[in-house]
């Protein structure tokens, strides 16, 4: 987050005081019903900042649902609903494309689209949409990014990076002619929220959070919120063999992998007494889960490879302007 969405989001805590907000420091806002609390959350997604104007538009929509569903998977809660805001373009064929890869991913994750809005913007204002889901909270509560303890471990779901390389190779305008490289922009392109894991990690968890900026940042920010430290191992950062082979295993490319953002996996802090409790269920459920640090006492995030200590890059993640 730069300085100036930082600023914007403190200034709208005075306004957002309701416990339901959880003061706009988590993933979504948890509704209390009587019924079963709705977990609520909303992206914006815009041509030139979270795609290209390149990118195939089925894909478009892939990400828009993708992202926001993510969130709900942090919160491992299940989607029941979603309202769309979309921008008219000057192009019928964009759009016609934009609504087949809608349909399809709704189909794909069972998600009623309820509702939005539509604008028809200048020409050469850029092409946007937004997304509002809705969800159901998990029976056991919803997970909270402000609630991990010290002595905490750090998990990830798997793999770190594919998207920011893909996103790379994209920038690089280079063919995309190799399967290792099609499965980095996929990744980059089409998000695949972590909604089961998100659902099955739940009760395990105390804190648990969507990585979108790129893991350090994250991780902080669970720290942050959770007045603690950070520790972590690059050296246990699970990249895929894609990524590998694509940019090979060096410390520069995991730092990539771990600023990037985009990543749409899971991160979560559990207590270490909860480490076989979570290998197994990863065994029996059939996903990839990685400890990668530790939460302390204190505050601020370190860096490790091994045990050796890594000089923090300039950035966590991403930044927005
Ligand atoms: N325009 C806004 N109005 C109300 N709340 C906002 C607004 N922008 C951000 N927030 C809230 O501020 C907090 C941080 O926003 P941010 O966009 O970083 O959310 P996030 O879910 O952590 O990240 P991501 O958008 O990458 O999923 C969230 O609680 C979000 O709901
Ligand atoms: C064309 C292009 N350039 C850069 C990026 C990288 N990027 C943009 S926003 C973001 C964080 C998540 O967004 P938000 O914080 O708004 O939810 C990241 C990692 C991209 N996806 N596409
Ligand atoms: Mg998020």
């Amino acid at each position: 987050m730069s300085g100036r969405e930082q600023a914007f989001i403190t200034a709208l805590r005075q306004i957002a005081g309701d416990p339901a907000a959880r003061n706009l420091s988590d993933d979504a806002a948890v509704l209390p019903r009587p019924s079963g609390d709705l977990v609520l959350s909303h992206d914006i997604i815009v041509e030139n900042v979270h795609y290209f104007p390149s990118d195939p538009p089925e894909t478009v929509a892939q990400k828009l649902v993708g992202v926001n569903l993510s969130d709900l998977a942090a919160k491992g809660a299940k989607p029941i609903g979603a309202l769309m805001g979309y921008s008219l373009g000057p192009d019928y064929k964009w759009d016609q494309a934009f609504l087949k890869g809608l349909e399809s991913v709704c189909h794909q994750y069972n998600l009623p689209l309820l509702g939005g809005d539509t604008v028809a913007v200048p020409r050469h204002t850029g092409h946007f949409s937004a997304m509002t889901v809705i969800g159901l909270a998990p029976s056991c509560g919803v997970p909270d990014r402000r609630a991990a303890k010290e002595g905490d471990e750090l998990w990830v779901t798997s793999p770190i990076g594919d998207a920011g390389f893909g996103l790379n190779l994209l920038k690089q305008k280079k063919n995309i002619n190799h399967s290792a490289q099609e499965k980095l922009v996929q990744a980059y392109r089409s998000p695949e929220p972590r909604l089961k894991e998100g659902i099955w990690l739940a009760p395990h968890v105390h804190a648990m959070a969507d990585i979108s900026d790129g893991l350090l940042i994250d991780a902080e920010r669970i720290a942050n919120a959770s007045g603690l430290a950070v520790r972590i191992r690059l050296d246990r950062v699970p990249l895929s063999s894609e990524a590998i082979s694509c940019f090979g295993d060096t410390k520069s490319t995991r730092l990539q992998a771990v600023t990037a953002g985009d990543d749409y996996q899971l991160i979560m802090a559990c207590a270490a007494n909860k480490r076989q409790e979570l290998l197994k269920l990863s065994k029996e459920k059939q996903f990839d889960l990685y400890r990668v640090g530790q939460l302390t006492a204190g505050s601020g995030l370190s860096l490790f490879y091994g045990a050796e200590p890594i000089k923090q890059p300039d950035r966590l993640g991403y930044l927005h302007g």
